[in-house]
């Protein structure tokens, strides 16, 4: 289960409408995306309650497993959900590794030491469950959802503890059901404050099951571990303030220090789901990689997958299209070259070779070869205007199709990284979404297509749609002047040379 956001509060009287879909099958697990809306009665008003992703396993009876089928697409929703089911399948798997990451660094930090601070070992609380039938599916295994309500009361109690006050769960982080219970099982819920955080705090919740066997033997099975972030309110409704903790145990200040970690992912999260076109780029940080990674991939995704580009010039073999939505216009280009798909992704994938055909790129240099896919550039270009060349720190992921179907993607964004400041020398200039998707049209021929566009309408994970039509409104509300970002001429301008030099 990904992380869950819970935007608004459903009441008793209002209708709650829960659409699922399968977004993509891999080989033995699918990812389900889940969106929760309610409405009220009375002013027919709907809103988002939340936006999840959980992933399923096809589980047979007994040993063994299922391979499962690609879900056919239908519209052009379902074909866009599809590209970043993959990319957000990326970040689920290597979330262990950077949450271990930061788990390194933020060891080196300081416990809390402020003297009326509480101990962490006041709020813990145990319960203990029976599976019963209507616990579980037809298989007799426990419902992920019973499990996670049954989590959610200890954790809300242990909560209480702090704030003598009902919390209220505000997110739910990203975790993982490690193995079944079924009914007959005993479960064991062991809650605690991991830490706080002036206006929330977190809750971890341990969960083990016993059959009757490992009752008596008191050998438990850990089936899940999850964290659960809480925030309380007063009769007025402000947000009450959380007393500082600290952990007293080893297992304690582990914990304490996780639930730092696990934060500086959520906000790493949210201010990317809050970001504004005009804000600086990103800084490339342990805790943000993965989703930077995700944005680069999902903007150019969604940039070329947008209905509505229309064709404005042909050009032999040459289209170039326009897209404009409100006061925001977005450029394509579009060219039928004859090599191979992979010839010319690898060709347009590795930048230091682009200095041969695009005449913008003056020198560049791989700062860091985070892996494979992800490459982190320093570019330096000529002066456009005035009279001073300009640079750009620039992530460029890539990716290889799944499927013949699919397009090979080459994204380009703007990053920060310490350590290439702007320098007096250029002016620092900012790519916001460019980049190539290269489909295969026969094994001597494919089809290049580049677009580049602002970020601004770009989706992010979690709650995208909420930050896109708030940026679609800021954007229909500026003055109405076509604002073409920049960056975006000389990408279709250095784009076009791809054609000839292929
Ligand atoms: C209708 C109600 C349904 C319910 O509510 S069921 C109740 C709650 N869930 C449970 O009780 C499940 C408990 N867990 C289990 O039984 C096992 O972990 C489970 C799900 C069978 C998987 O076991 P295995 O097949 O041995 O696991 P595996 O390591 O080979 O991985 C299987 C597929 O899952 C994927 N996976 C593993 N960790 C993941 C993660 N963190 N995020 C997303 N996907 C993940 C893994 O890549 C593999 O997928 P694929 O085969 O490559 O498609």
């Amino acid at each position: 289960m990904d992380d869950i956001q819970f935007e608004e509060a459903a009441r008793v009287g209002q209708i709650i409408a829960i659409r699922a879909k399968v977004n993509r099958a891999f080989k033995t697990s699918m990812e389900v995306g889940i969106k929760v809306t309610v409405q009220d009665v009375l002013t027919n008003a709907e809103k988002i309650v939340s936006v999840a992703y959980a992933t399923y396993v096809a589980k047979p009876v007994g040993a063994g497993k299922v391979e499962l089928k690609p879900v056919e697409l239908l519209s052009a929703e379902d074909h866009l959900e599809h590209s970043l089911a993959i990319e957000r399948r990326r970040i689920r798997l290597g979330y262990v590794q950077v949450f271990q990451k930061l788990m390194q660094e933020s060891n080196k930090e300081d416990t809390c030491e402020e003297k009326d601070a509480v101990s962490t070992e006041h709020t813990h609380v145990q319960s203990t469950e029976l599976v019963l039938p209507p616990h579980a599916n037809h298989h007799g295994n426990t419902f992920g959802g019973q499990i996670m309500a049954w989590m959610q009361t200890v954790a809300s109690i242990s909560a209480s503890r702090l704030c003598c006050s009902h919390p209220i769960l505000k997110s739910v982080n990203m975790f993982k059901f490690w193995g079944p219970s079924f009914v007959g099982d005993r479960l064991v819920f062991n809650a605690i404050v991991n830490n706080t955080f002036h206006n929330s705090v977190e809750v971890g919740v341990r969960v083990e099951a016993y059959n009757c066997e490992e009752w008596i033997k008191d050998q438990p099975r850990h089936i899940n571990s999850a964290f659960l972030i809480f925030s309380a309110v007063n009769d007025k409704g402000e947000l009450l303030t959380f007393p500082r903790v600290k952990p007293t145990t080893q297992d304690g200040v582990r914990r304490y220090h996780g639930a730092i970690a696990r934060r500086r992912i959520r906000l790493t999260r949210k201010c990317m789901l809050s970001a504004k076109g005009d804000k600086p780029s990103d800084a490339w940080e342990t805790s943000n990689q993965a989703y930077l990674s995700y944005s680069n991939i999902a903007a150019l995704t969604h940039l070329a997958r947008k209905p509505g580009w229309d064709i404005t010039k042909t050009l032999d073999n040459v289209k170039i299209w326009t897209h404009e939505e409100g006061a925001v216009l977005s450029f394509k280009v579009e060219m039928q070259v004859k090599v191979p798909s992979h010839v010319a992704f690898s060709l347009l994938s590795d930048f230091s070779l682009r200095q041969r055909w695009d005449r913008h790129f003056q020198t560049c240099e791989v700062l860091q070869a985070v892996s494979e896919e992800e490459k982190i550039y320093h570019v330096t270009s000529a002066p456009m205007t005035g009279h001073q060349p300009r640079d750009f720190v620039i992530l460029v992921s890539q990716r290889q199709p799944c499927r013949p179907q699919e397009p090979y993607t080459v994204a380009v964004r703007s990053v920060t990284l310490k350590a290439m400041p702007p320098s007096p020398e250029f002016c620092r200039s900012e790519i916001l979404c460019a980049g190539f998707q290269i489909y295969s049209n026969s094994s001597s021929s494919c089809t290049v297509s580049s677009p580049a566009g602002p970020p601004a309408l770009c989706p992010l994970p979690w709650g995208c749609h909420l930050t896109s039509a708030d940026s679609l409104q800021r954007e229909s509300k500026a003055p109405p002047k076509k604002r073409v970002q920049s960056g975006c001429v000389e990408s279709v301008l250095s784009n076009l040379t791809v054609r000839n030099e292929l």
